[in-house]
């Protein structure tokens, strides 16, 4: 396994900048996605690092070694195709063995390096069987092995799991993320779903337009976005931004929400408030500022997406469990200062 490291890379196709001067390390052994909207340069790095695209302009490093003039072949780095599915016809194991044999990989190694993968993975009982007379969580396990089981330097997956369907998408991830760790390797990963990017990734690259957005984990960027773009993009449902004006307090949300002053940086023009960090409260006439009027309610088991209109937007709260709150009501809105997000004019994030 081996680290990837590009400096100031840019690719273009005619006038389009698919990739514009990105700089990030990965680490050996770690699991980093790429995550962004469509056509923002995701394929495009993933391909640049396989060799199947030269840059115009920058460096790659694999292993610490520049690998611009170095062939695809001759880089060893693997991608893995949209296919987690097993060769029905096939026991298990020659599932597992499948891309060794293709790569006509001696017999002794295939065997040695089969042994070791199902070991580690907890899949050696399983060999011998067809993959009928698994369950399914077997059946990802031994998928993701045959996955795995070359040993390259780095693996790179492009949407890997989006054919599936949701519950089994989830199930793959964790055993993914898991087997991952388990096998050491250098895993690349490009998603366009933001929750999968946030589960499975030890760290991520925020990517718009080809470029890098914001490079952390992915506690870090949901928790310290650098812009509103970016704090957009991650949790569902989304941040909510209000327009923020500065008057004895610095009031939002049509007057809904209002921070004292201390609290807030200089050149806040909008306010982001994550919807678990929108506290809901009935209204009471004692209280300054306006209500806000309860929009729509949807209860979703263990907590509850509550949409609240101030008259000029409307923003969303997720509440833990079931709570009492009519529809129409009058409702108080508040956020802890320390939980509020500002973004200048620009949309850049400003602190204190
Ligand atoms: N071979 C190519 N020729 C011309 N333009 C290309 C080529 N490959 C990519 N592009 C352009 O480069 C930009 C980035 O594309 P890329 O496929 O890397 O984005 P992406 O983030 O992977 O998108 P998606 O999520 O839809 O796969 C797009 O504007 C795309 O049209």
């Amino acid at each position: 396994m081996a680290g990837i490291s590009f400096r100031n890379v840019t690719k273009r196709f005619g006038k389009t900048l698919a990739v514009n001067n990105a700089s990030f390390d990965i680490q050996p052994g770690e699991f980093f996605c790429f995550f962004g909207p469509p056509l923002s340069g995701k394929s495009t790095v993933l391909k640049l690092i396989l060799g199947l695209e030269t840059p115009d302009e920058g460096e790659i490093l694999i292993g610490g070694k520049p690998v611009n003039r170095v062939s695809p072949a001759d880089r060893n780095v693997a991608m893995v195709f949209q296919n987690l599915a097993l060769f029905p016809h096939m026991t298990a194991g020659e599932n597992v063995r499948f891309p060794l044999v293709e790569r006509k990989v001696p017999e002794e190694k295939i065997r040695a390096r089969v042994e070791a993968v199902a070991a580690k993975l907890h899949i050696s009982h399983l060999l011998h069987k067809p993959p009928a007379q698994l369950s399914g969580g077997e059946r990802q396990r031994v998928a993701i092995a045959r996955a795995l089981v070359r040993d390259p330097v780095a693996y790179l997956m492009d949407d890997p799991i989006s054919a599936l369907d949701a519950r089994l998408r989830e199930e793959t991830r964790v055993e993914l993320k898991r087997i991952q760790r388990d096998l050491g390797q250098t895993l690349l990963y490009v998603t366009h779903d933001q929750e999968e990017a946030m589960s499975i990734a030890d760290r991520m690259a925020i990517m718009e337009e080809g470029e890098i957005r914001q490079i952390g984990s992915p506690t870090e960027i949901y928790d310290t976005p650098v812009s509103r773009y970016v704090a957009r993009l991650l949790g569902a449902p989304m941040m909510n931004i209000l327009p923020a004006v500065r008057g004895e307090a610095l009031e939002a949300g049509d007057g809904t929400i209002s921070l004292p002053l201390e609290a807030v940086p200089h050149g806040a023009a909008h306010l982001g408030v994550r919807p678990e960090d929108l506290k809901i409260e009935p209204w009471n006439d004692a209280r300054p500022g306006r209500p806000a009027t309860v929009y729509e309610v949807e209860p979703l088991g263990g907590y509850t997406v509550v949409t609240v209109d101030t008259g000029a937007e409307k923003l969303k709260a997720l509440m833990r469990g079931q709570p009492d709150i009519r529809l129409d009501s009058a409702v108080a809105l508040s956020c802890n200062p320390a939980r509020a997000h500002f973004f200048n004019q620009a949309g850049e994030a400003v602190s204190l």
